[in-house]
C-alpha cells in the first residue's frame, strides 16, 4: 500500500486509487520539508538575481542551488521518469546510467507548471508559513544556504504531486472516454474541470493535510517544541495553491490527449 508507485506497470500506474495513495505520501514529504524550512527566516534576498552575490553567474541563490541540483540529477536520470519536470530544462545533462524501459503511460505532452509553482511558492508560501526577518542581510544567523536547500527540496517536492495530475488526468479519460473527447474537442476547459473535479476528495486531503501539519508539527514529548508549522498556512496552501494548480495539470494534459491519436 505504501509502496513508492510503479511506473513501469501501466495498469498499476493508472490506477487512481494508486495514484491517489502516492498523493498521500507526498503529503508527508511536503509536510516535513515546510517544516524544515519553516526553522528559517523568509530570506527574501535568496529570491533575488544577484541578492547573494554568486562568482560567474547571476541568478537568485535558490535558482542557483535548483539549477546545479537539477543538473546533477539529471545524470542519474531523474528526468527520464515521466512524474518528474524540471524548472530548467536547459540544464539537463545525459544520464551517466543506461536509460529505463518506461511503458508509454501517459500521451505525449508538454505540459509543465513549474514556472507557476516557483512564482507562487516565493510570493505566497514562504511568506506564509516563514517568519518575517527585519533586516535579511549580514545577520549571521541568515542560513541563507540551509533555507536554499530547503527550497529546492521542496519545489520538487511540490512539482512532483502536482504533475501527478497528468496520472490523474489519463486515468479519467480511460474511465470515460468518449465525454473527454466531446469537451476536449469543444476545447471547454471549464467543462473538463468540471468533469475531473471531486469535491469530496478535495475535502477529505484538506481535512487530512491540517492533522499531518498538527500532527507532524509537535513534538511527541516536550510541548514547548510543538507548533512547527502553522496548519492554517499549510491548509490554505493545499486549498489555493497545490490543488487548483493540479487541476491546471490535469486540464491542459487533457487539452493534448487528442493530438496524433484517432479521435483527432
Ligand atoms: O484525486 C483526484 O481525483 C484528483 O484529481 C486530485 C485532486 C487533488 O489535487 O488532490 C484534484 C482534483 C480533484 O477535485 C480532487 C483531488
Amino acid at each position: 500500500m505504501d509502496a513508492a508507485i510503479d511506473l513501469t506497470d501501466r495498469s498499476k500506474a493508472l490506477d487512481l486509487n494508486n495514484i491517489r495513495a502516492q498523493l498521500i505520501r507526498l503529503e508527508d514529504t511536503i509536510t516535513f520539508h515546510l517544516i524544515e524550512r519553516a526553522q528559517f527566516p523568509a530570506n527574501k534576498t535568496i529570491y533575488v538575481a544577484g541578492g547573494v552575490p554568486i562568482p560567474g553567474s547571476n541568478l537568485s541563490l535558490m535558482d542557483y542551488l535548483l539549477r546545479e541540483q537539477e543538473k546533477l540529477q539529471s545524470r542519474v536520470r531523474r528526468y527520464e521518469s515521466p512524474d518528474e519536470h524540471p524548472f530548467f530544462p536547459d540544464a539537463l545533462e545525459t544520464p551517466i546510467l543506461e536509460p529505463l524501459q518506461y511503458p508509454e503511460i501517459l500521451h505525449s505532452n508538454d505540459v509543465n507548471e513549474n514556472p507557476a509553482i516557483k512564482k507562487r511558492y516565493i510570493e505566497e508560501i514562504i511568506p506564509s508559513v516563514c517568519r518575517q526577518n527585519r533586516v535579511d542581510r549580514g545577520v549571521s544567523q541568515e542560513n541563507y544556504g540551509s533555507s536554499a536547500t530547503c527550497d529546492v527540496n521542496l519545489l520538487q517536492a511540490l512539482s512532483r504531486r502536482i504533475h501527478f495530475g497528468k496520472f490523474v488526468a489519463e486515468s479519467k479519460f480511460q474511465q470515460d472516454p468518449e465525454k473527454f473527447v466531446r469537451l476536449i474537442k469543444a476545447g471547454d476547459r471549464m467543462g473538463i474541470d468540471e468533469a475531473i473535479t471531486n469535491s469530496k476528495v478535495e475535502e477529505l486531503v484538506l481535512k487530512r493535510i491540517e492533522t499531518k501539519a498538527q500532527t507532524y508539527g509537535s513534538d511527541p514529548v516536550l510541548a514547548e517544541y510543538s507548533n512547527k508549522v502553522d496548519a492554517e498556512a499549510v491548509v490554505k496552501m493545499y486549498q489555493n495553491i497545490i490543488i487548483p494548480i493540479t487541476k491546471v495539470v490535469e486540464v491542459e494534459y487533457l487539452m493534448q490527449r487528442l493530438i496524433g491519436t484517432q479521435w483527432q
